[in-house]
């Protein structure tokens, strides 16, 4: 906070387009304390960084448990990089396939399965429900990522799906919520998918990754932690080996 006000002053109060400086510059209008401005910043730091470990564990077992799928990823990953150099944010649009496999792992294991508490501030009718005012609710997003009359197999892990029929996963399409939907929307969305792609595609292009010897795939531990949150309950323990050249 001190480099950042330090800076705008030497600038002249010029600002620079990023998130501590919008705070800065609406600390008068909106009354915001340095207190309140740090807490809205480790909001930030927490909702993006926890969510994110935990998608890509998730994604990370579920490509270990599919080889095939590991595989095909890496194939479009060699295709559309090569070996000699490593992937940037400028590839994305070339990897489909790896953009799907973020979709897949968000469908089955959304990091927030009940999304955050929801308050209803008048009384609504949902679905034939009657929801009355102040009531505490919500969304199974999980169940919603493995309901068989939304999703054929719904407990395979198939990033084709994604290719046969594109769904939004940013709250417009009320079948894949992730990130929730409407006002409370998560503002991280699409910082939260780049990193997603951009860590997975890392990790897959410079290795291939398996179980340690002797542990059979049946015998992973797919339960989450009970929470907010849902951390695998036993940590993955994989086994990496590399595939680039190790100056890369
Ligand atoms: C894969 C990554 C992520 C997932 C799956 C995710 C998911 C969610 C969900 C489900 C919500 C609640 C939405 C609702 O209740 O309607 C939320 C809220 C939020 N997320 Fe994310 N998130 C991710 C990454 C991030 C990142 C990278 C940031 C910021 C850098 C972030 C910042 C926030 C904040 C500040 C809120 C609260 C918004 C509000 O209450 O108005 N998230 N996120």
């Amino acid at each position: 906070m001190e480099e950042h006000t330090a800076a705008r002053h030497k600038s002249g109060g010029e600002t620079k387009q990023h998130f501590v400086d919008a705070l800065l510059t609406s600390k008068e209008k909106y009354e915001l304390s340095e207190v309140t401005i740090i807490g809205l910043l480790w909001d930030m730091i927490h909702a993006g960084i926890d969510t994110t470990i935990i998608s890509i564990e998730w994604a990370m077992v579920e490509l270990i448990k599919n080889p095939r799928v590991q595989q095909k990823a890496q194939e479009e990953l060699d295709r559309a990089i090569g070996y000699e150099r490593v992937m940037t944010e400028s590839d994305f649009p070339n990897l489909p396939y790896l953009r799907c496999v973020v979709k897949e792992a968000e469908r089955l294991h959304p990091p927030l399965p009940l999304m955050l508490p929801h308050k209803a501030n008048s009384n609504v009718k949902i679905g034939g429900y009657d929801i009355p005012k102040g009531s505490i609710v919500h969304v199974n997003v999980w169940a919603m990522g493995r309901d068989p009359k939304i999703w054929k197999n719904p407990t395979e892990f198939r990033p084709e799906r994604f290719l046969e029929e594109d769904v939004d996963m940013k709250g417009h399409d009320f079948r894949l919520l992730p990130f929730g939907a409407g006002r409370r929307v998560c503002p991280g969305a699409q910082l939260g998918i780049n990193l997603m792609t951009s860590m997975l595609g890392h990790l897959l292009h410079h290795f291939s990754w398996s179980l340690p010897e002797g542990v059979k795939s049946e015998e992973i531990d797919m339960s989450g932690n009970p929470g907010i949150m849902s951390f695998m309950r036993t940590p993955l323990q994989a086994v990496a080996k590399l595939r680039l050249p190790a100056h890369l």
